[in-house]
């Protein structure tokens, strides 16, 4: 039954899962009595072993080559070549060995199926492929090559595209590029276009401000060249002070880049935190880009976002300037096409990447990876640009911003890093005014009486820890103000969370900047980007609740190298101590005041007698 020579291609039985099965061992099983079959099977399965293993070698040198197609190919043909021989040369032994043994009955009867399948694609000669007529085409078994099947090549891994510069490697923190805050330049001596000097000079920026001056000088450069020869240079993150004219820096060379651009699409988005943000980077670019045709385009949630996707798809705007979450949106709608993106600015990026809702630095950062076409080797990658006053070195909140090799910018005076990297205004001065805590019943009594002897009654913002205390001393301070400053009227005003409207915020903070109003108050929802240049004192009347907030408080004086004062109101040890605290992670050019100050020296008897009587009349008015 056995005797016909064994082609092994004409086996009905292809290769299991890729592997190629030692054919005549089987049939020595197959023909063995069953006292021989354990040691039989023993040896085959050791054979099996040694065959599986070269075999697995084999497949795996086949799989390894997969990576150039051509040479797998190559390597898989010759592999079953030389195994087609040792599958033969077997043959002529096996089948002497075949001839001499008696097959035993009852394993004939168990395996008759086997057998009969088997003799059947013995017995087939193969017809011509054009003689199989469809019936045929049933019967007969497929024959498969015993060679591994060919595997598919690896899909290339696009994380290895995006991510080149991991962040394992945090140690370009640690070699940040140092620029001193009191660097200037005349923004004559920069390469830029006509129309920027001539908008510049409409402006009056004559002198770029030093953080101007070192983001200038990295990214005017990296444009230049790739003009010539498009090469990724890095993304940038800049730590600077409040009011170091950080919007100024990353807007020019910006719209330097995008002006000679030919058809429009979207080419930078500029992430900020609030819609007050928003308008002001969006005013100063549309400033600066007064005399080219490019489109810049706020989103806002003032219409819904199934208009404002038209608005986008209709007039496609090359600049994008947004709050996270509603770009977000417009993302997963599909209506912003991020494959020309060029430049994503983060504003802010402490308090964004603080903020993790929707996730959006995961989603944009994948939407970014998708739309990097791998292919296109002369596409220039997406070049982050990270900017805050109150930069974190926390490497896990950087992380999902995958950056490449990133380029750090301090504008710093002390070479030191310190754990966050925050610092004041060089032109900011502070001061500590200290009372004991049986003062503060007086504490409203106090500040008022304290800004009447010093003559600050224009141009002071205080900042409360709440909308309800806002709400409140503003109203006690404009009845201690009508009652205690008789030669003039001092306009008092609050802005929180909860009168935050645009009209109501512009119209505020335009009144407070002309002097129509002399103090506002407000929490810290309106620290960040309030850019008021003639706030000359800010006071802490509530201590804030973190370093980082205490830097964007202070900030909103000593901008654009001006002078300014933050004053601290501290009843109490615990206060002081909090203070204390606050300050460790703030990096200064000069020392913290403690202003020498007694309440008998500024409060009088009259002067609480006035007191009493305003608290009752707020009183009335609460509850009127
Ligand atoms: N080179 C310059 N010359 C004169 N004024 C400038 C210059 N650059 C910026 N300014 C002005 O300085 C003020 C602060 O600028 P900007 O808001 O960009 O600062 P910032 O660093 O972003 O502050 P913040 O961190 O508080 O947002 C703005 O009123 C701006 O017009």
């Amino acid at each position: 039954m056995f005797g016909a020579r064994f082609d092994p291609t004409s086996f009905d039985e292809g290769p299991v899962n890729g592997k190629k099965e030692p054919i005549l061992i089987r049939k020595r099983r197959l023909s063995n009595t069953s006292e021989d079959e354990e040691d039989i099977e023993k040896e085959s399965s050791e054979e099996e072993v040694s065959e599986e293993d070269s075999s697995e070698e084999d497949s795996s040198d086949s799989e390894s080559g997969s990576d150039s197609d051509s040479d797998s190919e190559s390597e898989s043909d010759s592999e079953s070549e030389s195994d087609r021989e040792v599958v033969e040369e077997d043959q002529e032994d096996l089948t002497q060995d075949m001839e001499v043994d008696t097959p035993d009955p009852d394993y004939l009867s168990k395996h008759s199926a086997i057998f009969k399948k088997f003799e059947k694609s013995l017995s087939k000669q193969l017809p011509k492929t054009d003689d199989i007529s469809i019936e045929d085409e049933e019967e007969i078994p497929e024959v498969q090559d015993l060679a591994p099947l060919p595997q598919p090549a690896l899909p290339r891994d696009r994380r290895l595209v995006s991510n080149t510069n991991n962040l394992s490697n945090l140690n370009w923190l640690a070699t940040p590029i140092y620029v001193s805050p009191s660097d200037t330049k005349s923004f004559q001596d920069f390469d830029l276009s006509p129309f920027m000097h001539r908008n510049l000079v409409n402006l009056n920026f004559t002198q770029a401000f030093s953080v101007q001056i070192a983001v200038l000088n990295l990214l005017l450069k990296d444009i230049k060249q790739n003009k010539v020869q498009p090469d990724f240079k890095g993304d940038i993150l800049v730590n600077a002070s409040t009011g170091s004219g950080k919007t100024l820096a990353y807007s020019i060379p910006i719209i330097q880049d995008l002006h000679s651009r030919i058809v429009p699409r979207v080419r930078a988005i500029i992430l900020v935190p609030t819609k007050p943000l928003i308008n002001q980077v969006r005013t100063t670019l549309n400033q600066l880009s007064k005399g080219t045709n490019l489109l810049i385009t706020s989103l806002k949630n003032d219409i819904s976002i199934q208009e404002e996707s038209n608005k986008l798809l209709t007039a496609v705007p090359d600049i994008i300037i947004s709050t996270p979450g509603r770009l977000v949106e417009h993302i997963t709608n599909n209506s912003i096409n991020l494959s020309a993106l060029q430049y994503l600015v983060i504003d802010e990026a402490d308090r964004l990447l603080n903020q993790s809702f929707q996730n959006w630095c995961d989603i944009l950062m994948e939407k970014i990876d998708n739309s990097i076409d791998i292919s296109k080797t002369w596409k220039l990658r997406v070049k982050k640009l990270i900017f805050s006053a109150t930069l974190t070195t926390d490497a896990g909140k950087l992380a999902p911003l995958k950056f490449q090799s990133p380029r750090l910018v301090i504008v710093n005076d002390e070479e030191k890093l310190v754990n966050e990297l925050y610092t004041v205004p060089p032109t900011l001065k502070e001061f500590t005014l200290k009372f004991g805590s049986a003062k503060s019943s007086l504490k409203p009594l106090i500040l008022s009486k304290y800004l009447i002897q010093q003559g600050k009654l224009a141009n002071v913002l205080i900042f409360t820890k709440s909308n309800d205390s806002s709400l409140r001393l503003a109203k006690l301070l404009q009845l201690l103000f009508d009652k205690l400053v008789l030669s003039s009227k001092i306009e008092i005003a609050y802005i929180n969370s909860t009168n935050n409207k645009t009209l109501i915020r512009t119209k505020v903070l335009k009144e407070f900047s002309q002097q129509k109003i002399h103090i506002l108050i407000a929490t810290d929802l309106i620290a960040r980007g309030i850019d008021i240049l003639s706030i000359s004192d800010v006071i802490n009347y509530d201590l804030p609740n973190s370093s980082r907030e205490y830097v964007h408080r202070v900030g909103r004086t000593a901008r654009a190298q001006q002078d300014g004062n933050g004053y601290n109101l501290l009843f109490g040890k615990g206060e002081t101590k909090w203070f204390n605290k606050l300050m460790n992670d703030i990096g200064r050019d000069h020392p913290i005041e403690d202003v020498e100050i007694d309440s008998k020296d500024i409060v009088s008897a009259d002067d609480e007698a006035i007191y009493e009587t305003c608290l009752h009349e707020l009183q009335k008015q609460v509850h009127s």
